[in-house]
């Protein structure tokens, strides 16, 4: 049975409105090794590095929808705890990463400052590949659930991996041997939840952001994500990603640009109140991020395509995927922001704000 979507119960994304030339990609046609799929697979990845993923169809996309409706309920749920309550799993008390975070949404609601909150879901807690983090009850209750969705965003990651180290001409599993499910790494389940807040393009701005590991997975029921497009030869501009019922949407982080030498890109992307009709009400997503394992040192791999690729002047300070992921999560390291089709760094500083007032906290 194809899964129920729940976008059809919410306000319309505005028909007039601008969005993001994202293409679309069949995860069927993907499974069946179709070439020209996995050809725009490729293109898609070097071109904007983001695209929707159409779930419909493969039997392992549709358990991956019906799942992420299952936890954007129970992420409300969660959301709607006190603040108190959700403090005793904060990242001061639990972790500086995986844990309940919060930022002020600049916005008072009976005399109670509200949040923009996330919560991040460490893979290798759900997975028993180490000793779990304490967490709420709720949470706790559903990781047959969480469980059973990070090992399915996972299946379509290797899939879209293997697909990628192919037609970058690297041996086979050289992308896949980098991020084993059974290895720890930074892979985690995101929840977030923003209350209704007026657009204001600083706050818009400090939430800018590129997503730094390897392959995110993410659903939204709202419009609010914008992209920024980049034309050859001009600035961009940021327009809205429309949610697609039955589709996620992909995009590659910073370390897929890393390992290939700029040949596939990282977009930068941020997240808005949402438009039009929409606006007025809270906004949930539910995002999977996959990162390199722990120990893997983050640097453009040898062989095939990437060989071909000019070497960077000066070569940038090798760290590995743990000190990365806390260090970029603490501020202290900048993203990489792909431009026409080169490398181009971002000053220290220029991405890291959104750590202080985020629209999305990073
Ligand atoms: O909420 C969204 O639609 C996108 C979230 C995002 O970009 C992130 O959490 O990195
Ligand atoms: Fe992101």
């Amino acid at each position: 049975m194809p899964p129920s979507t729940s976008h059809h119960t919410l306000p319309p994304f505005p028909p007039e409105l601008a969005t993001a030339p994202l293409v679309s990609l069949s995860l069927a046609k993907l499974e069946g090794s179709e070439s020209a799929e996995s050809t725009r697979l490729f293109q898609a990845c070097k071109d904007l590095g983001f695209f929707y993923l159409d779930m419909l169809g493969s039997s392992l996309g549709e358990t991956i929808v019906q799942q992420a409706e299952d936890l954007n309920k129970l992420q409300k749920e969660f959301f709607s705890l006190d603040y108190a309550v959700k403090d005793q799993y904060g990242r001061d008390k639990i972790d500086p990463f995986f844990a309940y975070r919060f930022a002020s949404a600049g916005v008072m609601r009976d005399g109670k400052e509200l949040r923009n909150e996330s919560y991040n879901i460490r893979k290798d807690d759900l997975l028993g590949n180490c000793e779990p983090l304490p967490r709420h009850s709720m949470i706790a209750e559903a990781e047959p659930l969480l469980r059973s969705y990070a090992t399915h965003c996972r299946a379509v990651i290797d899939l879209l991996l293997s697909h990628l180290e192919a037609h970058l001409g690297l041996p086979s599993a050289s992308l896949l041997n980098l991020h084993r499910i059974d290895h720890r790494s930074g892979d985690h389940v995101r929840f977030t939840q923003n209350p209704p807040q007026n657009f204001d393009e600083s706050r818009a701005e400090r939430g800018e952001h590129t997503d730094f590991g390897s392959i995110t997975i993410l659903f939204n029921w709202l419009g609010g994500l914008q992209i920024r497009t980049q034309p050859e030869g001009g600035v961009g501009e940021w327009v809205y990603v429309k949610p697609v019922p039955g589709s996620c949407i992909v995009n590659l982080g910073d370390a897929m640009v890393k390992f290939t030498g700029g040949i596939l890109k990282s977009n930068i992307h941020r997240v808005v109140p949402p438009p039009g009709q929409q606006s007025g009400l809270t906004r949930n997503s539910l995002v999977f991020f996959s990162r390199p394992e722990d120990e893997v040192v983050l640097k453009r791999l040898k062989g095939g395509l990437i060989d071909a690729q000019p070497v960077e002047e000066e070569s940038e300070e090798q760290v590995t995927s743990k000190d990365w992921v806390l260090r970029r999560a603490m501020g202290d390291l900048h993203g990489i922001f792909t431009h026409n089709g080169g490398l181009e760094r971002k000053p220290h500083g220029e991405y890291v704000d959104s750590r202080v007032t985020p629209a999305v906290v990073v």
